[in-house]
């Protein structure tokens, strides 16, 4: 079992210590708020999670049970009680919300791009503002998750493959992507690597990485890469920038030295709620302070670009389904899906993905999912996969079967469950938002063991 999954978060901060240093940079920074700022990290933290708007219906949302009041800055975003553990519902292992610290809803709202966009993000992992910005595009344009950590990888993938959303998935540094795509997108979100001193309550390893030299270290890298995120926006493009931290050094100060270097950029507000602060000599940048309202320390930018040219690009020449792979396939979705997919079916090694059409060639890129992993063609049939399961609703479908909340969280770890139910694949929900693809034989539902 996935310890992770049912670890209950700790909202109750245990007497947060926090380094000399760090106290007396915030006293500087906010004067006479400051004890207001060390009151509010002694207090509980409030917990959020965002509801999916293609798997939940309003009915389904009202009916979750540890629902606690609506996140002012995000229409999906909810507080739920801390005594609660949603990972136990089976809406969460089906995609229907996804936890996120109430402030880090605020970062795809401010980008909120338009459905037919093209959207890149470029620091994605674990995929909080993936899942978000999938919300907005509503299955449509291109929407490209990047992650530079090899290792936390596979964790994006997993969240973008519950979330159901079409999503390119990439593992590169940030500079090999800007010489490939230059000008591409219209929508650019930088979730900086920072000091992560807004998560000190959250999270104890930031606390206990953090050193006096870290923002001023962590600040040049940002300042680096805002410089490849600004490369690849668009003319009139928009580029978010973001960070949990409170420094300077990795605040203002990269917008300031940015904007100095790049008057073709212009500060647009981030204003979304009356309870977000002025940014320290940049009006229109956005600082969220755990002492003036529920969330964690967030700090966010939006630049808009003014003029410059859209780049060159080709697009993806997609590999083509092998034959026998074809002829699977076919069978398979003639047999359980009403009507074809939207998008172009490509092959890799047996492998079979849902990608768009038009996507930006990906050649030179370290690419783990081109887009939705459909299954693999093994012994000539194919074997669906679970992202494909999350991906399609109860109207896609021709042999749907419901599960209970029990069965849900079995076939989640690879169980077995009984069935009275006809051999053959079914596709798996629990009222009526896919979960996996199941295979049952004799009584016995196996799930797919095929996940991204
Ligand atoms: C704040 S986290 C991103 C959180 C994510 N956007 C979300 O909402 O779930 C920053 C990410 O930057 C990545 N990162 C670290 N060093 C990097 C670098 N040099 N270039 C690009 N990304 C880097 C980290 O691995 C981490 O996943």
């Amino acid at each position: 079992m996935a310890l992770g999954l049912f670890s209950p978060s700790i909202p109750y901060p245990v007497n947060v210590q926090l380094p000399e240093p760090f106290e007396s940079r915030m006293q500087r920074l906010l004067g006479q708020d400051y004890p207001a700022f060390r009151a509010a990290l002694e207090q509980p933290r409030a917990l959020g999670l965002r509801v999916n708007p293609a798997k939940l219906s309003s009915e389904q949302v009202q009916s979750l049970p540890f629902l606690e009041g609506a996140v002012p800055w995000s229409e999906w975003g909810y507080y739920y009680q801390s005594d609660s553990r949603p990972s136990t519902h089976p809406f969460f292992i089906s995609g229907g919300f996804y936890l996120q610290e109430p402030s880090a809803m605020a970062v795809a709202e401010l980008a909120a791009p338009k459905p037919g966009q093209w959207v890149i993000d470029l620091c994605a992992a674990p995929g909080g503002k993936t899942t978000h910005l999938a919300s907005f595009m509503e299955g449509q344009g291109v929407l490209v998750a990047n992650e530079f950590t090899q290792s936390r990888v596979p964790k994006l993938m997993e969240n973008v493959e519950r979330w159901g959303a079409r999503t390119t998935v990439l593992n590169n540094p940030l500079d090999r992507i800007a010489r490939k795509w230059e000008g591409l997108f219209d929508v650019v979100v930088l979730d900086a690597p920072c000091s992560g001193e807004g998560m000190f309550r959250k999270d104890p390893e930031a606390l206990s990485e953090w050193r006096e030299s870290t923002p001023e270290r962590l600040g040049r890298l940002q300042q680096d890469l805002i410089e490849q995120a600004a490369t690849l926006t668009a003319p009139e493009g928009t580029l978010v920038y973001s960070t949990c931290t409170f420094s300077l050094e990795e605040n203002e100060q990269v917008i300031e030295q940015f904007l100095r270097k790049h008057p073709e950029f212009q500060l647009d507000s981030a204003h979304l709620h009356p309870g977000f602060a002025e940014g320290f000599g940049l009006p229109e940048t956005a600082r969220l302070f755990p002492h003036r309202l529920e969330g964690e320390g967030h700090f966010m930018a939006k630049l808009v670009r003014t003029d410059g040219e859209e780049g060159d690009f080709s697009y993806e020449e997609h590999a083509k389904v092998s034959k026998p792979a074809l002829k699977v396939w076919e069978e398979f979705r003639r047999g359980h899906l009403l009507g074809e997919l939207d998008g172009v079916v490509t092959e890799r090694a047996g492998h079979l993905y849902l990608v768009r059409e038009h996507l930006p060639s990906l050649s030179g890129l370290k690419v783990p999912a081109p887009g939705i992993y459909l299954g693999e063609v093994r012994f000539e049939r194919f074997v669906p996969a679970k992202a494909l399961a999350h991906h399609l609703t109860l109207k896609q479908v021709s042999r749907p079967l419901e599960v209970g909340a029990a069965e849900a969280f079995k076939l989640e770890f690879g169980e077995s469950v009984d069935v009275n139910a006809p051999d053959g694949w079914h596709w798996l929900h629990f009222s009526g938002v896919g979960l996996t693809w199941g295979v049952v034989k004799r009584g016995k539902l196996r799930p797919t063991p095929l996940r991204v």
